[in-house]
């Protein structure tokens, strides 16, 4: 779309529900509603350290990275069946194609349920199989990214790539996630290499709380194709440049950021500042379950605390399919209905 069309302010919010997207930063496990873990949690005989449901949404009340995790990870130990990974991925999806996401791409952290003893085929055929059905019977088009736990030792990241490497053609990349400060990328050197030459998509988070070096060394040793996060690099200027000039994707998640004291009101979001510089930013929802909203939610807190206008909900969207792993068809498809979506609204 060589212009966007001009779009009065009142009908924003009904075109950010309503504009095709991609969401390519979301944690599976990440997306169990308190309804869910109660249901899992009695079906399969977990106990967990809540009394209702209340109680548990209750304890959501974050001050950094780590005290989420904490009890995401809580949360996590009820999933022990494949039926459980399968339904908490077909519940994400559903509410995916309500917000008009056409393309998704999953995290999901297996060290997490293999620790436990869950094998890694329960995982990983669990999640897969909510991602055909939800091909066939959603039209969204859903794949799985494994995400290597940075707390966690090097050795620990390979014997995990080993397990998964039997259901190498059900996962599209690998990823670096958990508590990042005190974790750099460099730590997990070797075992990003090991996938490289297996021709499996490099991403990783850094620059969520950690400082601009680690969105360096994600880049330069690690290699990556998109950041998660990133945010911290609006601190340091010559990154800023070298993200513009790669048009390397940032994978921004606003109300994840709040959340976790990221920055301290939505206002204050810096996502203005890194679309002025040229960045490739995508809109995405993180942890929906734990952090108030699933992706639509995103988009529409953000624009009314930020004031981004039509034009950058259009760039966002387009940014999401560039800065995806489909095939240059698929992009192709998708961009020509989203040229379709804005002019309905022209
Ligand atoms: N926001 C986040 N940062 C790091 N690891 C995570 N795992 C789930 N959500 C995460
Ligand atoms: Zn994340």
């Amino acid at each position: 779309m060589s212009s966007v069309p001009s779009i009065p302010a009142e009908r924003l919010p009904e075109l950010l529900r309503a504009m095709p997207k991609a969401e390519l930063h979301m944690h599976i496990e990440g997306s169990l509603e308190p309804e869910l873990i109660f249901a899992m949690s009695q079906r399969n005989g977990v106990a967990i350290p809540y009394a209702s449901v209340e109680e548990l949404r209750q304890a959501y009340a974050f001050t950094n990275l780590q005290s989420f995790l904490d009890i995401y990870y809580a949360g996590a130990s009820v999933l022990i069946t494949q039926q459980d990974f399968h339904d908490m991925a077909w519940a994400y999806l559903q509410k995916a194609k309500a917000d008009n996401v056409v393309h998704a791409e999953l995290f999901f952290d297996p060290q997490t349920h293999t620790a436990r003893g869950v094998a890694m085929q329960v995982v990983i055929e669990g999640l897969h199989s909510a991602c055909v059905r939800a091909g066939t019977e959603l039209g969204v088009d859903a794949s799985l990214i494994l995400c290597f736990l940075r707390h966690l030792s090097e050795e620990d990241a390979f014997a995990t790539l080993e397990q998964a490497l039997p259901f190498r053609d059900k996962f599209i990349g690998v990823g670096l996630d958990s508590s990042e400060v005190g974790h750099p990328p460099e730590k997990f050197a070797r075992v990003f290499a090991r996938c490289r030459e297996l021709g499996l998509h490099l991403v990783a988070h850094a620059g969520e709380e950690g400082p601009p070096e680690y969105v360096w060394t994600a880049l330069d040793l690690l290699k990556v194709e998109r950041v998660d996060h990133g945010v911290q690099s609006s601190k340091d200027p010559q990154l800023m440049q070298r993200l513009a000039r790669d048009r390397i994707p940032l994978t921004v998640c606003p109300l994840s950021n709040l959340k976790l004291c990221v920055f301290p009101s939505l206002d204050q979001h810096n996502i203005r500042a890194l679309l002025d510089a040229g960045l490739v930013v995508t809109v995405n929802s993180d942890d929906p379950a734990y952090f108030g909203g699933y992706v639509n939610d995103n988009f529409l807190q953000t624009f009314a605390a930020t004031g981004l206008t039509a034009a950058q909900a259009y760039t966002l969207a387009a940014n999401s399919f560039e800065a995806s792993f489909a095939d240059a068809g698929q992009k192709k498809r998708w961009r020509e209905q989203l040229d379709a979506a804005f002019a309905r609204f022209a």
